[in-house]
């Protein structure tokens, strides 16, 4: 199967449980959520006067709405072409979960990845059993309540961006009818705001749960 790619790098995972993991992203073209404080703007709208070559999104930098169509055998020959070394793939967007990811995530595996999938909730989540699904709740948004508990239930990994108290409230609302015992919870500071991390530092300390800082935003790294 096919699917949209913006871009393709190797770089250290910045953010989450696998913070300092050498990895090769992998982003999907293509979002319908919105959120107005998104990094990826540029991924937003899949344009058919935007579409490339294969070879023009491969490590090259993927901040205009350009895309090109993959498969998992395309990527992976890139990546040896490439001469990346890293083991762990993290998928991620725009909203990886817009598509059944499940043929991607399951050749990556099977030719040896680790793979990690990064997404909003706003879609049903399909994709291997063994990958590791990181969700960032995206509450309000499109999708719907019962699509964000399928996606909560999936997750490996619960990543909540916030800003103020009331983002810590609708988490709050969000796991009381989820079971959290296998799953890491943490706290992500939206842009880096100064009050946002203090926020978030000061409720992962009282509630034990995990601070994510984007590692490499503060690096200036992809
Ligand atoms: C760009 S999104 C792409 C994947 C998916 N659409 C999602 O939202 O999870 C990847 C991660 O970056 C986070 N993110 C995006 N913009 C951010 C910002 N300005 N500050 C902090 N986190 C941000 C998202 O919440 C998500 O955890
Ligand atoms: N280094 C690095 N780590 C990341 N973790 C999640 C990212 C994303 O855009 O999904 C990201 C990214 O863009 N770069
Ligand atoms: S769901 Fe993810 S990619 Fe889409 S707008 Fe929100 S942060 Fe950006
Ligand atoms: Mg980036």
């Amino acid at each position: 199967m096919n699917y949209p790619v913006n871009e393709v790098f190797e770089t250290i995972q910045g953010e989450g449980s696998f913070t300092g993991v050498p990895a090769i992203f992998v982003r999907l073209q293509g979002c319908p959520v919105g959120c107005a404080w998104c990094d990826t703007q540029q991924t937003w709208e899949v344009l058919a006067q935007n579409k490339v070559n294969q070879a023009d999104v491969i490590q090259v930098d993927g901040t205009i709405g350009r895309w090109a169509e993959h498969d998992a055998s395309s990527l992976i020959q890139a990546f040896q072409a490439k001469g990346y070394t890293a083991k762990h793939i993290v998928l991620t967007g725009g909203e990886p979960c817009m598509y059944n990811v499940t043929d991607l995530t399951s050749e990556f595996i099977a030719a040896g990845y680790a793979v990690q999938i990064e997404t909003s909730g706003t879609f049903e989540v399909l994709c291997h059993d063994k990958v590791f699904v990181t969700v960032s709740p995206k509450v309000n948004m499109k999708g719907g309540y019962e699509v964000l508990e399928q996606a909560l239930t999936r997750a490996n990994e619960i990543k909540h961006p916030i800003a103020t108290q009331k983002h810590i409230d609708e988490l709050d609302d969000l796991l009381a009818n989820i079971d959290t015992q296998d799953k890491v919870v943490c706290l992500q500071p939206i842009s880096q705001k100064t009050r946002a991390t203090e926020l978030a530092m000061k409720t992962c300390i009282a509630r034990n749960w995990r601070l994510s800082i984007q590692t490499h935003k503060y690096l200036d790294i992809d």
